[in-house]
C-alpha cells in the first residue's frame, strides 16, 4: 500500500506542488460530514484545480488501486463524503468558478465546488433565480447537491435537484471525460446518463462541472404558519390550499420542535395558542386578489376546525422571521444527539404512516423523545429521536436501530423510502432493500461496475459489491 508521503509526491507531480495536504487537521475536517458518527481516516487530502487534474488523479488512483473520496460541502446526513478506510479526499473547494452564463438560455454552468448560496446570488445578479434551498445552503456546494439529488424546502413547487441540471461533466472511474447532455433541453438519443450521476453519491465518477437551468424570481413570498390539532387536520388545510393556490412550499413541524427552537435561539412564538403541529405555507401574493385567497382558505379552515390559531407575514423580513422556526430545527436539535430518519410516502397516506410510526415508538419506546418536521407537502417526513440524558451514545444508537427495522418495515408496507432526500451513504446502506428490490440492487451493481471497474470511487456507500 502506498503511503501517504508517496501519494503526496505522486499526485503533486501531476497536478504542482502544495495541492496535497496530509497534516492532521486537514484529514480530520475534509474526512468527514455532518453525521459525526464515525472516526475520519482518509490517507491525503488533495486539491485539485480542474476537471484535467481531477482526471489525473482518478488515473492515478485507477493504477494504485487507492479509494477516492469525493468531498464538497460535507454536510450530508448520510455519510456519503466521510473518509474512514485510508482513501484519498479529493476536495472541490477550489473549483469554484462560474464558467459561463446564458440568458437567452437561461443556465449558467459552474464548477462542482461553487457553494449553493454563491449560485442563489450569482442567479440574483442576473435577475433570475435558482429554487433550489435547504437550511444548508450557505456551506454546500453543487457538486454535493447533485450527487445526492438534494431536496429541500421548495420541492412542492421546484422539484429536486435532477430537475435543474442540464449538463454535468464528469470524470467516471475509468478515468474518462464525460460531457453530458451540454446544456440541451430536448435530446432524445437514448440512455440518459446525465440522470445516472445525479443521486450516485460520487459512485460511478466525480461531478466536476454542471449546467444548470434558472428560472424567473418568485414575487412576493408570504408565508402563514398554521396551529392544527392533528396530522389529518395539517393535510386538510394542505388539501385546501392546493385546491385555491399555487404553493411554493408545505412544511409541518411539532410542538416540541417549535419548543426547542425558539428556546435555543430565543425566538418568539408565532402566536400563543400551543397546538400538537404547525403547517408553514408559502406562496407568491402577486396580487390582492391572491392574499384574498389566502385570507379565505386561512378562514375556511378555521372554520372546519382544522386549525385553531395562525400568523401571517407582513414583510419579507418576518416571512424569514417565521421560516426561521422551521429552518433551524435540524441545527437546534443536533445539539441533542439525534438518531435520524428521512422518510417518504405518497402524500396521501402521511397522516396514517406517521400515526404508526409514532404510535410504534411511543409504546416500544416510550423514554425517548421524538421529534417530527419535515416537507409534508412532498409527503417527506423527519423523524428525529433524541438521546435520553440517562443512556450512553452507543446504547441508545443501538436501540434506534432496532427501531429503524421496525420503522423501515411499516415504511416498506407503505410503499415508501428509507431515504426520501438524504441519500445511502454509510448510514443507510443496510436498510436500501426496505426501499429497493433485490433485482433492482443487482442491476445498480451493474452499473457501478461499468461506470467504476476497479472499485475505486467512493467504495463502501449505498452498496457493497
Ligand atoms: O435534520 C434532519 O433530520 C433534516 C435536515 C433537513 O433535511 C431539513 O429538512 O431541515
Ligand atoms: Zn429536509
Amino acid at each position: 500500500m502506498m503511503t501517504p508521503e508517496q501519494i503526496k509526491h505522486a499526485v503533486e507531480a501531476l497536478i504542482g506542488a502544495d495541492k496535497v495536504r496530509l497534516d492532521d487537521e486537514a484529514l480530520d475536517i475534509y474526512g468527514r460530514d455532518w453525521t459525526k458518527i464515525h472516526t475520519p481516516r482518509p490517507r491525503a487530502i488533495a486539491f485539485p484545480r480542474s476537471t484535467e487534474e481531477v482526471q489525473q488523479i482518478v488515473r492515478f488512483a485507477r493504477e494504485h488501486k487507492i479509494a477516492l473520496v469525493p468531498s464538497g460541502g460535507r454536510t450530508g446526513l448520510s455519510a456519503g463524503a466521510v473518509a474512514a478506510n485510508d482513501e484519498l479526499v479529493l476536495v472541490m473547494d477550489y473549483m469554484n468558478k462560474v464558467v459561463d452564463f446564458n440568458p437567452v438560455d437561461r443556465s449558467v454552468t459552474v464548477q462542482a465546488g461553487m457553494i449553493t448560496e454563491q449560485l442563489q446570488h450569482f442567479a440574483e445578479q442576473q435577475g433570475l433565480y435558482y429554487p433550489v434551498d435547504f437550511a444548508s445552503a450557505g456551506s454546500s456546494q453543487i457538486g454535493g447537491n447533485i450527487a445526492t439529488n438534494a431536496g429541500g424546502i421548495k420541492v412542492i413547487k421546484y422539484g429536486m435537484t435532477r430537475d435543474w441540471v442540464l449538463g454535468l461533466k464528469v470524470v467516471t472511474g475509468t478515468g474518462e471525460i464525460l460531457d453530458l447532455n451540454r446544456g440541451l433541453i430536448k435530446n432524445n438519443t437514448g440512455y440518459d446518463l446525465r440522470h445516472l450521476f445525479i443521486g450516485a453519491e460520487g459512485t460511478l465518477g466525480i461531478i466536476t462541472e454542471a449546467t444548470l437551468r434558472l428560472t424567473r424570481p418568485p414575487q412576493n413570498l408570504t408565508v402563514m404558519v398554521l396551529g392544527a390539532p392533528s396530522m389529518p387536520d395539517v393535510m386538510q388545510v394542505l388539501q385546501a390550499f392546493q385546491k385555491r393556490l399555487d404553493l411554493t412550499a408545505f412544511e409541518f413541524f411539532s410542538d416540541n420542535a417549535l419548543a426547542k427552537v425558539t428556546q435555543h435561539h430565543q425566538l418568539q412564538r408565532p402566536f400563543e395558542t400551543a397546538t400538537p403541529y404547525y403547517a408553514l405555507v408559502e406562496f407568491e401574493a402577486m396580487t390582492e386578489e391572491i392574499m384574498e385567497i389566502a385570507m379565505e382558505v386561512f378562514e375556511s379552515c378555521m372554520e372546519a376546525g382544522w386549525v385553531e390559531d395562525g400568523v401571517i407575514s407582513q414583510s419579507e423580513t418576518q416571512a424569514q422571521t417565521l421560516w426561521n422556526l422551521r429552518e433551524f430545527i435540524s441545527e437546534t436539535i443536533s445539539h441533542h444527539t439525534p438518531y435520524k430518519n428521512d422518510l417518504s410516502v405518497v402524500v396521501s397516506k402521511v397522516p396514517e404512516f406517521l400515526a404508526q410510526v409514532d404510535g410504534f415508538v411511543a409504546e416500544h419506546y416510550p423514554g425517548f423523545e421524538v421529534v417530527w418536521f419535515g416537507h409534508i407537502g412532498d409527503g417527506n417526513l423527519h423523524l428525529n429521536i433524541l438521546k435520553p440524558d440517562n443512556l450512553s451514545k452507543e446504547a441508545f444508537f443501538e436501540k434506534c436501530h432496532h427501531v429503524s427495522d421496525k420503522v423501515f418495515q411499516i415504511t416498506q408496507d407503505f410503499g415508501g423510502s428509507v431515504s426520501a432526500e438524504h441519500g445511502v451513504g454509510l448510514i443507510k446502506k443496510d436498510f436500501l432493500h426496505f426501499t429497493r428490490s433485490q433485482v433492482e440492487i443487482e442491476m445498480m451493481k451493474g452499473i457501478k461496475k461499468t461506470f467504476d471497474p476497479d472499485q475505486i470511487m467512493n467504495p463502501g456507500k449505498m452498496l457493497d459489491l
